[in-house]
């Protein structure tokens, strides 16, 4: 295979040096050096665990006060180089490697691209002879968008908290900091609240196609955030309302608008259940879960859905998502709605979500007007739930198709009109779960497009160009394959 070259990264970097007099050859007597801030040894300790499986180098990893790379890596936090909380330096000459960020969160994207820079065996869970050099130069880098995510529906489909976590792995791989968790659905009601246990114990028991379901405990919950930090991304939780709630209104009938039960739906269809929003005690159990939601979720963020509730209409619908956001708001966190919630009222750093499929959207540019920002998932480009192509066996089109250049070729920054591009946080590509029960599945019709989504999240306009990022992500197929990953070989790119 070709020798990876400096400027073969996957988001593309900011700025690209090459210098081929500089190329480094990691050796097994290698040490990593980091300063001393626990965080910077973290990102050591991970570089060092993804390296020592297929060099089976030793990689013993220190700290210093001013990390040197004589002949090994180093690891250096310095305010002086500038570069923003995300962005690094990467400098690969004969004597070694330097990577210095202001942050640990900028050493552990250095850390991906080092990887990257690395021949694919470097993916090997066992120890392979190698040539394992670096190509010499210095790579400059910083995203462009703050907020990079991926949605994983656990609602129609379960999935455990293992599977969770290699989606994870595979948003850290290229940068992403967000996962977004759909919750709860008609389907099934994933998390476990104290104060509501027959959401789990009863809403908790089902899914799509009558399988068994399942729930995170608070402890799984905990478990899954942790691994996100430790891999610099944040969980957003999902407790979708007023609509999407079949679940809710079976384990709690009072929440229903008929204060009947209805019968556990294990079907696909939406738009048929809501919550009684003319009830106080739908805000009671609003309050409950995002309480306690709030309490486990270390992060800003908590999404309250608003998607296609099309029972609740007009200021029924605008009223009870105002008391929704209100609720948020006291808690001390950032609500964040699918944008069907752009006409209810602003609060202070609310985030609408953008599914459709059609730029020209003047609800939502008047509630960026009003402060909104938005995260832009575009249906017909972002959400890897679509299929491919026709003979996709998994996946929707009511979108339309998706091949990797579909999710690739468009621009965040300017694709909802009348919206400045200083108002759009960045991306988000969901995955709906109606037709998906594996791991392998997931990863599927996660890859080869995720990382589409992830370069336009991180890459400067730029470097955009369809026939060169063909090219890079071709070069990611073999790292796949070598680390067992199932992905969809696309014909589109040129794998080697
Ligand atoms: C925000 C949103 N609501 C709907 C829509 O997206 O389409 C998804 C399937 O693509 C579906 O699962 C979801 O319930």
């Amino acid at each position: 295979p070709a020798p990876i070259q400096l400027a073969d990264v996957v988001p593309a970097p900011r700025d690209v040096r090459p210098n081929p007099a500089g190329n480094w050859r990691l050796s097994p007597d290698a040490v990593i050096v980091a300063s001393t801030e626990p965080a910077a040894l973290a990102a050591a300790v991970h570089l060092a665990e993804l390296l020592r499986p297929a060099t089976g180098y030793p990689l013993p990893v220190t700290d210093a006060a001013t990390p040197q790379a004589d002949d090994g890596i180093a690891l250096v936090l310095d305010q002086a180089v500038g570069l923003g909380t995300e962005g690094y330096r990467l400098d690969v000459t004969t004597s070694g490697v330097r990577l210095s960020a202001v942050t640990a969160t900028g050493l552990f994207h250095g850390v991906q691209t080092l990887r990257q820079l690395l021949p694919p065996a470097i993916e090997s869970t066992v120890p392979v002879t190698e040539a394992w050099i670096l190509p010499g130069g210095t790579i400059t880098d910083t995203p462009r968008f703050p907020y990079r995510g991926a949605m994983l529906d656990v609602a129609r489909h379960f999935f455990a908290v293992e599977d969770v976590l290699r989606v994870i792995d595979h948003l850290a791989r290229y940068k992403l900091n967000h996962l977004h968790l759909h919750l709860t659905d008609d389907q099934g009601w994933r998390i476990a609240v104290d104060s509501r246990p027959k959401l789990t114990t009863v809403g908790g028991a089902t899914e799509v196609g009558d399988g068994p379901g399942g729930f995170y405990t608070k402890a799984d919950y905990a478990r899954i955030v942790s691994y996100a930090a430790d891999r610099h991304i944040t969980v957003v939780p999902e407790i979708d309302l007023p609509g999407h709630t079949n679940s809710a209104l079976v384990a709690y009938p009072e929440l229903a608008p008929d204060k009947i039960a209805p019968p556990p739906y294990t079907g696909t269809d939406v738009g048929f259940s809501y919550v009684d929003p003319t009830d106080e005690r739908t805000y009671d159990f609003v309050a409950d879960v995002f309480g306690e939601m709030a309490a486990i979720t270390p992060g800003p963020l908590l999404h309250i859905g608003g998607d296609e509730a099309f029972k609740v209409k007009g200021e029924l619908y605008t009223g009870f998502v105002e008391r929704v956001q209100r609720i948020v708001a006291e808690l001390g966190k950032t609500v964040v709605g699918w944008h069907q919630v752009a006409p209810a009222a602003h609060v202070d750093g609310r985030v609408l979500q953008w599914w459709g499929t059609n730029g020209e959207d003047p609800t939502t540019a008047d509630a960026v007007r009003r402060g909104a920002r938005l995260v832009i998932s575009p249906g017909n480009h972002a959400y890897l739930d679509m299929k491919y192509a026709p003979d996709t066996p998994i996946g929707h089109d009511w979108a339309g198709l998706i091949d990797v250049r579909k999710a690739y070729d468009w621009d965040p920054g300017t694709h909802v009109a009348d919206v400045p591009e200083e108002a759009v946080l960045g991306v988000e590509a969901p995955l709906w779960t109606e037709s998906v029960t594996s791991l392998a599945e997931i990863e599927l019709l996660l890859l080869p497009r995720l990382p589409a989504i992830a370069e336009l999240g991180w890459s400067p306009r730029a470097t955009h160009g369809w026939a060169g990022f063909r090219s890079r992500l071709a070069g990611h197929g073999p790292r796949w394959a070598t680390a067992g990953i199932t992905f969809h070989a696309a014909p589109e790119i040129p794998w080697p």
